[in-house]
């Protein structure tokens, strides 16, 4: 499904590489999870895959198409939910998806449909008509990822997708990413999160200093590492104790 090849990102200005020379296959059908400490690229690759910025070198598809020749297709077959909010606070929950529904070619009756089954489904049919700055973190993380699966994208980019939510949000957005997946949703999330990502994901990759460290099953990175009893003490192993602070 995702193939990438010797994928590089050097911001202007910065003396290192934020993303170097890395190599990965993403499998259809994945939930695949990008982990790292701070600073150590996930942002970066995801934003390229999701081709919000251009890699400095290297190359990658999805389903094949490169974002050169297939700008429009690839838009068509993919979901960005960022980790900012891409909202307009001023506007409500029902008004903020019908204009984004409508950049997705959605119109009349099916958008509405898919609006108000998507409201129900993430339980906030209630606050339909409510503005969205007056919402909660875990409401607007809710709606975020609503704007982005509209259009029925293959694949589902998130950068940390549960971040700042409360146990109850966190917990209707992973069941609702994992319904996603079983209808035949590849998802590719960044998380700081080890625990989810340790029963959430099929496969994950910890990146440190843009390049990819370890990748596998969660089960198959326990089970390599002898004192290790859970992904987070594999991780700890990996990338070690020391604080990752970055400007
Ligand atoms: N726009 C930018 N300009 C210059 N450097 C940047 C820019 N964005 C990120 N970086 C640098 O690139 C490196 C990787 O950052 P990135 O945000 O991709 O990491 P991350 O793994 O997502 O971190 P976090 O977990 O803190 O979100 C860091 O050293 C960061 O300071």
């Amino acid at each position: 499904m995702i193939k990438i090849s010797q994928l590089s990102k050097k911001y202007k200005n910065a003396d290192n590489y934020s993303v170097y020379q890395l190599d990965l296959n993403i499998g259809d059908g994945e939930i695949f999870g990008l982990l790292g400490p701070n600073g150590a690229g996930k942002t970066t690759l995801i934003s390229m895959l999701s081709s919000l910025i251009k890699p400095s070198s290297g190359s990658f598809t999805i389903n094949g198409l490169t974002y050169q020749k297939n700008q429009k297709k690839l838009k068509q077959l993919i979901g960005i939910v960022p980790q900012e909010y891409a909202l307009y606070p001023t506007l409500t929950a029902y008004e903020n998806l019908h204009y984004l529904g409508s950049m997705y070619g959605l119109h009349g009756k099916i958008l509405k449909e898919k609006i108000e089954l998507q409201l129900q489904t993430l339980g906030l049919e209630k606050f339909a008509h409510k503005r969205v700055e007056t919402f909660s973190g875990g409401m607007k993380r809710r709606v975020n990822l609503m704007a982005s699966i509209l259009h029925e994208p293959k694949v589902l980019f998130l950068d940390e997708p549960t971040v700042g939510v409360d146990v109850q949000s966190k917990n209707v957005i992973i069941q609702y990413l994992k319904q996603l997946n079983e209808q035949g949703t590849t998802i590719v999330y960044t998380s700081h999160h080890l625990n989810e990502a340790e029963t959430f994901c099929t496969k994950v990759a910890i990146i440190d200093k843009g390049e990819i460290v370890v990748k596998g099953t969660p089960k198959e990175l326990v089970m390599h590492y002898r004192d290790a009893h859970n992904l987070e003490d594999v991780f700890l192993t990996l990338t070690g104790k020391k604080l990752r602070d970055h400007a």
